[in-house]
């Protein structure tokens, strides 16, 4: 029995990935703390929805999917219900494995991911690092729940902030750059339905060419751009903005703020 605390955007987009990769709603709980956001639940995927306590009870495995600012809340609710050797996997960012180690006592395994949305669509990018008792029996375990729904990689967990700030929040930088694009299009005065189109078009395969074909982005981005033409038109103006120093410092933020998050 796998439960799922907190299913939320993140919660979901894993409950699905899971449902798709074969587990039989029977197999899974969920819980929620809106009941009308329970039903939804029930309703969409035929999954038992209970509290947090019932969930942990009766789970091997229970993943933490609430926001990090109500993991101590939650963990305090369940500990006294946990069954001895259920794995916990933890996907909130910022939230360290000692985080919950220390407040569910004992030697309980606890896996941290960091998973991001395109888990949605079997693309995830998942990273995972072992608390101070989880084997590489339980890692194999996050392993094997995860990777149908996407790219898993083991990282020290000194990473994990840096992880959350690249991935993690990744698919928003590519969102936001798509906007900025479909923008000029607009300001070029195409329609905003195509300009989206010949944009999203544009990331999806720039996307498989970069992981598909092994080259280096920029031996890539070379090919495009022709001497005197109008790529390094663009490029020269996203260096004059300074562009490349935005991403540095963005990333830099997210990483830190994945920092702060444990400490509420
Ligand atoms: N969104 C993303 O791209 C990513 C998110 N994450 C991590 O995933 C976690 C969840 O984020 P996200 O899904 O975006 O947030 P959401 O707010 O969508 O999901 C959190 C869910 O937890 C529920 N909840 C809160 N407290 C409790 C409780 N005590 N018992 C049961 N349910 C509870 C909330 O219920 P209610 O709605 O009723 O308040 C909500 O449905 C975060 O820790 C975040 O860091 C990680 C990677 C990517
Ligand atoms: O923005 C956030 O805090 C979460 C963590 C990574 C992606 N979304």
């Amino acid at each position: 029995m796998i439960a799922i605390l907190g299913t939320g955007k993140m919660g979901e987009a894993l409950l699905s990935g899971l449902v798709r990769a074969g587990l039989r709603p029977h197999e899974i709980t969920a819980t929620a703390r809106r009941p009308e956001r329970a039903e939804a639940l029930r309703e969409r995927y035929g999954v038992r929805v209970t509290d947090n306590a019932e969930a942990a009870k009766s789970a091997e495995t229970i993943i933490l999917a609430v926001k990090p600012q109500d993991m101590a809340s939650l963990l305090a609710e369940i500990a006294p219900h946990l069954a001895a050797g259920s794995l916990i996997i933890s996907v909130a960012a910022g939230v360290t494995t000692g985080f919950v180690e220390a407040r569910l006592g004992g030697e309980v395994p606890v896996v941290r991911v960091m998973s991001n949305t395109p888990v949605l669509v079997d693309e995830a990018m998942s990273v995972i690092s072992a608390g101070e008792h989880a084997s590489e029996a339980h890692l194999k375990r996050a392993e094997d729940l995860l990777s149908p729904v996407g790219k898993v990689l083991r990282i020290p967990e000194s990473q994990q902030d840096a992880a959350t700030a690249l991935s993690g929040s990744g698919p928003a930088y590519f969102f936001y750059l798509v906007e900025a694009m479909v923008d000029a299009g607009i300001l070029l005065g195409m329609p905003r339905a195509a300009a989206l189109d010949m944009v999203t078009q544009s990331i999806v395969g720039a996307a498989i060419m970069l992981r598909d074909s092994g080259e280096h982005p920029v031996i890539l981005r070379e090919a495009v751009t022709s001497p005197g033409g109008t790529t390094i038109a663009a490029i020269a103006e996203l260096e004059r903005h300074k562009v490349r120093a935005a991403f540095l410092d963005a990333i830099e933020a997210a990483r830190d703020r994945s920092r702060q998050l444990a400490s509420g």
